[in-house]
């Protein structure tokens, strides 16, 4: 199943720097194991924003649950999740 995650990061302003980037560089090793995984598949910066909008690729909405209630920086986001299907007039063969 597809998910498309929308994660808009709100870092406190006062939080140490040396606390910030360890979030940030334990979020960077989860997120590049799942998509090593191919659980999460995309991965973009929204420009101009703190934010990144993902493709999760997941079985089910319980995966996908477990997958972001890891995330080392989920107390300082805010989530969007919708879920994605086929669209009819897609000639792409991959997207499934
Ligand atoms: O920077 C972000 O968008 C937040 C988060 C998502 C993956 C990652 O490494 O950090």
């Amino acid at each position: 199943m597809l998910f498309h995650v929308e994660m808009v990061v709100k870092l406190p302003p006062d939080m140490p720097a040396e606390q910030a980037a360890d979030i940030k560089a334990k979020e960077k090793v989860y997120s590049q194991e799942l998509q090593r995984q191919g659980k999460w598949r995309h991965l973009w910066r929204v420009a101009g924003s703190y934010a990144n909008v993902s493709i999760f690729d997941v079985d089910d909405n319980a995966e996908l649950q477990d997958l972001i209630s890891g995330l080392p920086l989920l107390p300082y986001m805010d989530i969007q999740v919708k879920p994605l299907c086929r669209h009819p007039s897609s000639v792409r063969e991959d997207d499934t």
